[in-house]
């Protein structure tokens, strides 16, 4: 099977498995009870009705309309796929809601209209005002989509961008001021070629005008060759763009000593062998969707010195619009504003280039596996998942519409602003949205401990919805059933493992065998062996070492040293690890934070805090993130020296000089950890510099353990653990309580820790 046809499969799957589509309407509102009706229809809704009709304005009080955008296409130019009609582009239009709905928490309704004539398009959209806060238009052909703009724009008192033109170029117009920084040229002296004369590409090429290239080094052409001066068929949104060269030129002429070539038209038109005439450092936009004019791997082949860019999310440089209509719109919503002019759309492009030369956020290093990226040929612009996206361009535009005059609605208070945008997104759950990811990219076997449990198979029934792992289910069969049929969970698919059944004794006599072997010299009789292999948490760990599982979620209990024992006895730690510990993490509006040891030394000493500190540094590695590590304690860098002062002022020295790589720090109080300004004032010499920490390690059991505990019930910071450190495979205790959603990130979490011990 090829690898286009399996995409095509999995493409066609995801739109049709369960609801049909991408996208459902919700209520935002109880509708619980009688009265939760009464007031969400008759009579209760005559109320805002009224209010409306009396302050028109109120609309925005009383109705979704605030953070409504429409969508609207007719399916004239979707994609790179031409004109394809409404219905055929409805999945594009559908995903634009989800992009507009994950990044920036703005709701969709997407309309395909039936309706190639330009008038009647700006005749249905103009009837639509009343209904969105913002009108995004999509996939309309040029020229048709440029007269639809320029009419709308005068007809309409809400904001409209047509997406194709003005998302692209302020989103390619950041990359280019990038690159073009990185290779050293001037914008002023560069020489473009474009192919495509369409929506996009015209638009693009106006905006690089406007950021100072030279009309007179444009090469742009469209499906009859070169757009010159010399041809009569030009639209008038072209011509004024068209050379002077009366000769006729191929592309492939005109690539010769080009500096950038912009790609909006079909997908592979350009050849190595056009890219390897360019000039040196030449910069390759090859932005049709989904195949590019050129393909990213076969235009790097013939270039080193190349900096290239496509539409797609499978390679570096993803120059899509995607980066821009969610954050614009936020911006234009939230300020009211009544139209997006070009300050708001020059901001925005301002916005973006100067973000992606700022240090990129674990999170993003995360979701593209990656240990650090950074500005350079590879990263000219920030990363659709980058959380700083939904501030930064989104308070850029807010800010550049209120200052032109478009705004009606002003924002006092920008720091609060921003809290509220970052809110918007719950940032602090990106974190397990990319373990899940990952997870679910090479589900392992986990063994469940305890299968006869509630909470416990309702995770195990979303952990194979979401394909997170395989799950292996130890328990009573009837009476794991039995809970099933109650609760209409259904677990097919699960290998159910009865391990008292007389089936299980061959097996139970191999682990009993084991198990004496590995602690025979440890005080166990055979038959203390076998009694104790019989216990679920044991046979569990006997699955795992005997390599009939990959990972083991033991039951939910409130005795952590008992649980943890038979992990300890039969898995065993890492060569060269003295103790294991054990690790929280907590999701923080200030990103994802590791917390050790909460869970098993009480009292460690400085040697043990220097090993708790090596396995948490490893295991935050492991999630692909930089350890920036805090010792904690109440004195800073030897203001007192109580014991556990000093014990963590000695374990920071030695872990400074053993692991230079890391950024280590201590011994501080917490607060210093994230207060960078206060550390630098007063601590200059601190290693831990311009950063927060992410990684804390307290002085002993009980700090840890109330840390942790306090954040997350008074601060509500969800959490995810213990994860357990310093073993040689992936054991996990779930705590008395443990959420269902708990439960389904600890299983992502073994998972994952599977997949690097393999
Ligand atoms: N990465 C991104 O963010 C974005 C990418 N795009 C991509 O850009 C492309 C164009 O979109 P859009 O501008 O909206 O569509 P339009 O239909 O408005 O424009 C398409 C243009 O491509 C030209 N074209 C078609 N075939 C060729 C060819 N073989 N050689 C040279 N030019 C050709 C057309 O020429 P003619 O005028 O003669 O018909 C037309 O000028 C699509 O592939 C789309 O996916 C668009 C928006 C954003
Ligand atoms: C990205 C986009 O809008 C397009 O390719 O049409
Ligand atoms: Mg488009």
């Amino acid at each position: 099977m090829s690898i286009s046809s399996i995409l095509k499969q999995d493409a066609l799957a995801y739109h049709s498995e369960g609801k049909p589509g991408k996208i459902e309407v919700k209520p935002t509102k109880s509708t619980a009870t009688q009265r939760d009706l009464s007031l969400a229809y008759s009579p209760g809704v005559a109320e805002p009705c009224l209010e409306i009709a009396a302050f028109p304005e109120k609309v925005y009080q009383y109705t979704a309309k605030g953070n409504l955008v429409g969508v609207i296409s007719n399916g004239t130019a979707v994609l790179g796929l031409g004109n394809i009609g409404p219905e055929a582009s409805k999945p594009v239009m559908e995903g634009k809601g989800v992009l507009f709905k994950i990044f920036a928490d703005i709701d969709v309704f997407d309309l395909e209209l039936n309706c190639l004539e330009p008038n009647d398009f700006v005749e249905t959209v103009v009837r639509l005002e009343p209904t969105f806060g913002g009108i995004n238009l999509e996939d309309i052909k040029s020229p048709e989509c440029f007269e639809i703009e320029e009419k709308l724009k005068k007809r309409l008192k809400i904001p409209i961008m047509h997406d194709d033109q003005h998302g692209t170029a302020i989103i390619s117009s950041a990359a280019l001021i990038n690159a073009l920084e990185i290779v050293g040229k001037k914008i002023n002296q560069a020489r473009f070629v474009v192919s495509g004369a369409g929506a996009a590409a015209i638009s693009c090429v106006k905006l690089y005008l406007q950021l100072g290239a030279k009309i007179e080094n444009f090469l742009i052409f469209d499906k009859d060759g070169l757009v010159s001066k010399a041809r009569t068929d030009l639209n008038p949104y072209v011509s004024p763009l068209a050379c002077d060269a009366q000769e006729k030129r191929t592309l492939a002429e005109a690539m010769k000593g080009a500096d950038v070539f912009l790609g909006l038209s079909v997908g592979n038109i350009i050849s190595p062998d056009m890219v390897a005439t360019m000039a040196k450092d030449p910069i390759v936009f090859a932005m049709a969707n989904p195949t590019p004019e050129i393909g990213y791997l076969e235009a790097k082949a013939v270039r080193d010195d190349l900096i290239m860019a496509t539409g797609r999310s499978d390679y570096p440089n993803q120059v899509n619009n995607v980066l821009g209509f969610p954050f614009i719109f936020r911006g234009a919503l939230d300020v009211r504003a009544s139209e997006i002019n070009d300050e708001m759309k020059l901001a925005a492009a301002k916005a973006l280039a100067c973000l992606a030369k700022k240090p990129v956020p674990d999170i993003v290093n995360l979701a593209y596996n990656e240990k650090s990226i950074s500005f350079g040929p590879d990263y000219i612009i920030p990363k659709p998942v980058d959380p700083r996206l939904i501030t930064t361009v989104s308070m850029a535009v807010a800010k550049a519409a209120m200052d032109s005059g478009v705004a009606t609605v002003q924002i006092k208070n920008w720091d609060e602003y921003e809290h509220q945008l970052a809110k918007r997104l719950g940032l602090d759950n990106q974190v397990m949205k990319f373990i899940l990811k990952r997870a679910k990219s090479n589900p392992k076997r986990i063994v469940f401990a305890d299968a006869q449990n509630l909470k416990v198979l309702k995770a195990v029934r979303e952990v194979l919805d979401e394909g997170i792992a395989k799950p292996i289910l130890l328990g009573n069969q009837a009476a794991i059933q039995a809970i099933c049929e109650e609760h209409h969970i259904d677990l097919q698919g699960t290998e159910i493992l009865d391990f008292k059944h007389p089936d299980s004794e061959p097996l139970l006599k191999e682990f009993a065998d084991l198990f004496y072997e590995k602690r025979k010299r440890r005080g166990y009789t055979r038959w203390e062996a076998e009694k104790q292999v019989r216990k679920s948490n044991y046979f569990a760990a006997m699955m795992l070492e005997t390599q009939r599982a990959d990972g083991v979620i033991s039951g939910l209990t409130k005795n952590y040293p008992e649980a943890i024992r038979p992990a300890l006895q039969i898995i065993g730690k890492k060569p060269g690890v003295k103790k294991v510990a054990g690790m929280y993490l907590l999701l923080s509006k200030k990103g994802p934070l590791f917390f050790s040891d909460t869970t098993i030394n009480f009292q460690p000493d400085v040697e043990d805090i220097v090993e708790i500190t090596r396995l948490t540094g490893e295991a935050v590695e492991r999630f692909n993130l930089q350890p920036r590590i805090a010792l904690l304690s109440y004195s800073n860098f030897g203001s007192a020296d109580g014991d556990d002062a000093i014990k963590m002022r000695e374990a920071t020295h030695i872990l400074q000089k053993k692991y230079p790589k890391w950024l280590i720090e201590g011994e501080m109080q917490a607060h210093l950890a994230f207060d960078k300004e206060l550390r630098q004032q007063n601590y200059p010499f601190a290693t831990l510099g311009n950063e927060t920490a992410n990684t804390l390690i307290f002085p002993n059991l009980s700090a840890a353990n109330i840390a942790y505990n306090l954040l997350k019930e008074a601060a509500e910071i969800e959490y995810i653990g213990p994860i357990l450190l310093g073993l040689r495979k992936p054991v996990h205790v779930l705590q008395l309580g443990a959420s269902v959603r708990e439960i389904i990130n600890m299983v992502a979490i073994a998972v994952v820790e599977a997949q690097t011990t393999e």
